[in-house]
């Protein structure tokens, strides 16, 4: 998979070249490449925003820049998009990557490459959008900041990307940067090969509607505080049935709306044709 990123504050996003991203990267897993807004500026003070229409209080982002970054990025992706490389396999039916959204159809039925612009004002990012988009070969982010991208940018991506605005939760950030590493780390994760033991995926808070139970190590006691019996007896059927008892008592009293009408698929993976 091929990400692109494009940002005023590139280095924000250096700690997507760590850890476990950072690994896939030199395994050739995932590309990430961080474009600086600044970049695509033309006047000498690299300006990208001015004053908003209807007045109000703080700056916009200016159109011009970001339509040169984003051609810069579809040019680019489109080795990637050609190939339609890294889904982690077949799009899970019905879902935006697989085709199922017309309105992402390009000219000769060659799909749209997805951006997803970090917004307030977007759906709200869940484990189930982590998964359609690990289905696509690339993704394009677009961190705005001060109060926002001209919406005129949106209107114009609409032309040649899949736009998808997305919140990373109800509260108030001063840019998308935090919420693109955020999206990343949990699209990222899903490519094959990324993490390197792929059941640990599946019995993770959320891949199956419910929220993940508690862990333990050694020692089985410390502090006087002992490991529940039933994880010491070797029992595995008992430890299943006790792991899913744990995670709906967690996920009634934290997150009951979880619960309600819970297909556990609704929330996990896409439900895939059989
Ligand atoms: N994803 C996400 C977000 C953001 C977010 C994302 C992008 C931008 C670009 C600018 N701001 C500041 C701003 C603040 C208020 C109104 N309008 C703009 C952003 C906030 N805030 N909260 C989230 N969950």
């Amino acid at each position: 998979m091929r990400i692109d990123v494009v940002s005023i504050f590139p280095d924000y996003l250096a700690p997507l070249k760590l850890s476990l991203l950072g690994r896939a990267q030199e395994d050739g897993l995932l590309s990430i490449a961080i474009h600086d807004l600044r970049d695509f500026t033309s006047d000498r003070h690299r300006t990208v925003d001015d004053t908003p229409y209807g007045g109000g209080a703080g700056m916009v982002m200016k159109p011009e820049p970001w339509a040169l970054a984003l051609e810069r990025v579809l040019e680019e992706q489109r080795p990637a998009q050609d190939a339609g490389t890294d889904g982690p396999g077949e799009a899970a039916p019905g879902t935006a990557a697989s085709g199922a959204d017309d309105a992402a159809a390009q000219p000769g039925g060659r799909r749209r490459p997805v951006l997803v612009v970090p917004s307030p004002a977007g759906e709200v990012f869940t484990q189930r959008m982590a998964y359609e988009l690990a289905e696509e070969p690339t993704l394009a982010f677009a961190c705005g900041r001060y109060e926002g991208i001209d919406e005129r940018v949106l209107d114009w991506a609409r032309e040649h990307f899949e736009v998808r605005p997305v919140s990373l939760g109800d509260y108030v950030l001063n840019g998308g940067e935090v919420a693109v590493m955020a999206m990343v780390e949990a699209v990222g994760r899903l490519v094959p090969g990324v993490v390197g033991n792929p059941e640990s995926l599946i019995e993770e808070s959320h891949s199956d509607g419910l929220l993940e139970y508690p862990v333990y190590t050694k020692p089985s006691s410390w502090r006087g505080h002992d490991v529940p019996e039933v994880l010491l007896s070797g029992n595995h059927g008992r430890i299943s049935q006790w792991r899913l008892e744990q995670q709906l008592r967690r996920t009634a009293a934290r997150r009951p709306e979880l619960l309600e009408g819970a297909d556990a698929a609704a929330f996990g993976k896409p439900e895939r044709a059989v």
